[in-house]
């Protein structure tokens, strides 16, 4: 579980700091998506890139998080244990598939090589993409790669995944595929996940709205 209390971001400007938006408390729930959406530049990929961990030197952020109750907010990004897909990128341009799904497990596993290669080659295997296993991520078509790459976090075992406009580089056709099989591969793992994303027909779960600097809670359910 993934909860988020009085958060506060602002961003520095030369005068002082702009407040961007305000959050009295969210909570993800085991086995629950929950989408935030606002319109572009109000602060959304500095929420989840705050969430994360990241330095993040041009704004001013304060706010309590735990992660299944523990206060995380002082950990590294590496001892956080989220998962993250972003619009683009995501795996290592410079590694093969296989290599990305090694890597992917390297900071927890005890598994050992064999047992790493054949708990990736069955998630691929459900997608028919056992035979990317030794390409490189620029030879993947736009659709592989964000499957791949989702592939990729939940090897690593994330205890919560962000979620940031996953599915705006795909194109109509192959979006609607991805994103259903994406929502579908988190539920079945009972991730809590938070998504944040400018467009409606993205959202799943639980939807909060970012109005000006407030958010407002549940517009809906989808
Ligand atoms: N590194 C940075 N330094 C200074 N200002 C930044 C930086 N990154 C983003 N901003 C500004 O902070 C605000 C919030 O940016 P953010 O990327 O979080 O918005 P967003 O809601 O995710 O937008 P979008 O939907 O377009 O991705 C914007 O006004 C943006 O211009």
């Amino acid at each position: 579980m993934l909860n988020i209390r009085n958060l506060e971001i602002k961003r520095r400007t030369k005068n002082g700091t702009e407040p961007l938006f305000s959050l009295n408390e969210l909570t993800v729930e085991k086995g629950e998506i929950v989408t935030l959406m606002g319109s572009s530049g109000v602060g959304k990929s500095t929420l989840l890139r705050w969430v994360l961990g990241e330095p993040l030197p041009n704004f001013h952020i304060q706010g309590e998080l735990r992660l299944n109750g523990e206060d995380i907010g002082e950990h590294s990004i590496a001892a956080r244990q989220l998962g993250m897909m972003f619009q683009k990128g995501g795996l290592f341009p410079h590694l093969t598939v296989e290599e990305n799904c090694y890597f992917a497990q390297k900071p927890r596993s005890l598994l050992n090589r064999q047992q790493q290669k054949d708990k990736a080659l069955a998630m691929l295997n459900n997608l028919g993409l056992t035979d990317k296993w030794a390409v490189y991520p620029d030879s993947l078509s736009g659709g592989q790669y964000a499957r791949i790459a989702l592939i990729c976090s939940l090897l690593a075992e994330p205890q919560a995944m962000l979620l940031d406009e996953p599915f705006s580089s795909l194109d109509t056709s192959l979006r609607e595929e991805v994103r259903q099989w994406t929502f579908a591969q988190l539920k079945d793992k009972q991730m809590p996940t938070l998504l944040v994303t400018h467009d409606g027909a993205d959202a799943c779960g639980r939807v909060l709205e970012i109005h000006g600097t407030e958010v407002k809670g549940d517009v809906a359910n989808v």
